[in-house]
């Protein structure tokens, strides 16, 4: 059976090559995407690129019901590799309280969600634009 693997973010730009990687390594993935710097089109991409049907979770993880009912959802999955925050420098510098509140908060549902459901895997990832 093959290991389940969710990935935050994984319509974006660096989630996406990510997903195709796992794919190409035998991994389950699930990809959970709010979309908001990304769309629906990345997902049929990686689907062209590995001929794998996805498993995609529209979720916004700074809403902690959401967070919780996804993975909660998927709690049979192994590791989780999260790459879904907001990180334009430029905006950050503008508006650092909204990016604390997205990426905080999604960071802390998350890894909650996570403990709870005894998931104990998780890869932390910054930016390139970092
Ligand atoms: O709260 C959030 C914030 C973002 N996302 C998603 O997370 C992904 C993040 O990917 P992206 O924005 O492409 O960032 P990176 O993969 O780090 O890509 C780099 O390259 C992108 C394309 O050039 C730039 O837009 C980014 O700023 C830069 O960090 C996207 O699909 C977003 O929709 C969420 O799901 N939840």
């Amino acid at each position: 059976m093959k290991a389940k693997v969710i990935v935050t973010g994984g319509c974006g730009y660096i989630g996406s090559h990510t997903v195709i990687e796992l794919i190409e390594n035998n991994f389950e993935v699930v990809i959970v995407d709010d979309l908001s710097n990304s769309s629906k089109k990345s997902l049929s991409r990686i689907e062209q690129i590995t001929s794998v049907l996805l498993q995609f979770e529209e979720v916004n993880l700074a809403d902690e019901q959401q967070a919780y009912a996804v993975i909660k959802k998927h709690k049979d999955a192994k590791a989780v590799i999260h790459f879904a925050a907001h990180k334009a420098v430029g905006e950050s510098v503008e508006k650092p309280l909204m990016y604390y509140q997205n990426n905080l908060f999604s960071l802390i549902n998350l890894l909650s969600a996570l403990q709870e459901n005894t998931i104990s895997n998780f890869i932390f990832s910054s930016s390139a634009t970092v």
